[in-house]
């Protein structure tokens, strides 16, 4: 059964626990039957799973973490040249425009490459071009990782085309973002933590992500959390996911627990910014084009689970979600009433 979600209480408040976090092995040794069924039950019943085996060039992953290090190690007046972000560009400490903030500093790129090479030219002035080669090498090997999950998601769940949920994604005005982090060493230690009474600062505070699919890499450095059901305790708890810098973290976002009219779930999550060294997280945010509508897919729409979710388009989602704090519950305002869920009339995922 799928969790069910609400926002957690203040911060330290949140019990932690380890090792929830279901992995999936890409390279498929049980067969591809298997493989998909793996991941509709990570995301079924987690809403993230951590992938090995996944086949992304550890070249790619270098190279962008090591220019984004690069561009991270400038000094903040040069930084700035590439922001303020708008949503797009270089921030520090604020996230989105509504009054939250977060221990870190960050890049979001649109991953059209026009888009990036526009950006990199005041990112990486001396070597704009190198710096786009990069992020759009990266966004290549990910994408591709996105789209085989997608598939694998779309066999698992039974779809009559399987491969709706990755041309989504893979449609040349597809709507997806790259996000790079960079936190820096916290200032409290573990012994001021214990003295404090446990309370570590938030780098990034709690959210779900808007989008379809989320893919995250990050250094050895701890610090992502995903809040849980604990249906023994009945109480919603915080995982600590630990840090491995070779796998990839996959998590559900808005559009596809939309798409998948709840079965799929997108998962709250948070990141802690309580260690000595800085955590560089690089997050794909795989999206449809904004005029793409988002209507649940008739294989999850039964007289058992009617239509949870009015159809509304990315564009419209993402006008409200910039609206909102970034803990806001953003599917709350496409959620139908009791009653007025249909059965009948869904659509495959489809691009108007
Ligand atoms: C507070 C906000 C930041 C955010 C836009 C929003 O209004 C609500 C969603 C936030 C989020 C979370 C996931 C991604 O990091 C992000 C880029 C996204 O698409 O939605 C951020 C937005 C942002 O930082 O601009
Ligand atoms: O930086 C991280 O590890 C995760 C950040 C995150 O959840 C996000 O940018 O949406
Ligand atoms: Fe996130």
């Amino acid at each position: 059964m799928a969790p069910e979600w609400r926002a957690a209480a203040a911060v330290p408040a949140a019990v932690l626990c380890q090792g929830r976090i279901p992995t999936v092995d890409l390279s498929a040794p049980a067969g591809r039957g298997e493989l998909s069924r793996q991941m509709v039950r990570a995301c079924t019943e987690r809403g993230i799973f951590k992938a090995v085996n996944h086949g992304v060039p550890p070249r790619a992953t270098a190279r962008l973490d090591a220019a984004t290090a690069a561009f991270f190690a400038r000094a903040a007046p040069e930084k700035q040249l590439a922001g303020p972000p708008d949503p797009l560009g270089y921030g520090s400490r604020s996230i989105g425009t509504n009054g939250d903030v977060g221990e870190l500093e960050y890049l979001i790129l649109h991953t059209n490459p026009d888009a990036v090479a526009h950006k990199a030219k005041a990112i990486d002035w001396k070597d704009p071009a190198r710096f786009s080669e990069v992020v759009n090498e990266y966004v290549e090997v990910v994408r591709q990782l996105a789209c085989q999950v997608l598939e694998l998601l779309g066999e698992g769940l039974g779809l009559s085309d399987p491969t709706s949920l990755s041309r989504l994604i893979t449609a040349i005005d597809s709507d997806s973002l790259i996000r790079i982090n960079h936190y820096p060493p916290s200032r409290c230690t573990a012994g001021d933590q214990l003295k404090s009474g446990g309370g570590a600062s938030i780098g990034f505070g709690e959210h779900t992500d808007p989008q379809i699919l989320s893919v995250l890499h990050a250094n050895d450095v701890d610090g992502l959390q995903v809040l849980l059901h604990d249906v023994a305790a009945g109480e919603d708890v915080w995982i600590q996911v630990p840090p491995d810098p070779s796998a990839f973290f996959i998590n559900v976002g808005d559009v596809l627990q939309a798409l998948t009219n709840g079965t799929l779930v997108s998962i709250r999550h948070r990141v802690m910014a309580s260690t000595n060294r800085p955590r560089l997280s690089t997050i794909y945010f795989a999206a449809p084009p904004l005029h793409a509508r988002i209507t649940a897919l008739p294989q999850t729409v039964t007289a058992g689970a009617p239509r949870r979710y009015r159809p509304f388009t990315w564009a419209e989602y993402k006008k409200a979600m910039y609206t909102l704090r970034l803990s806001d519950n953003r599917l709350d305002l496409f959620h139908i009433g009791d009653g007025d869920g249909a059965v009948a009339g869904g659509d495959d995922a489809d691009h108007e």
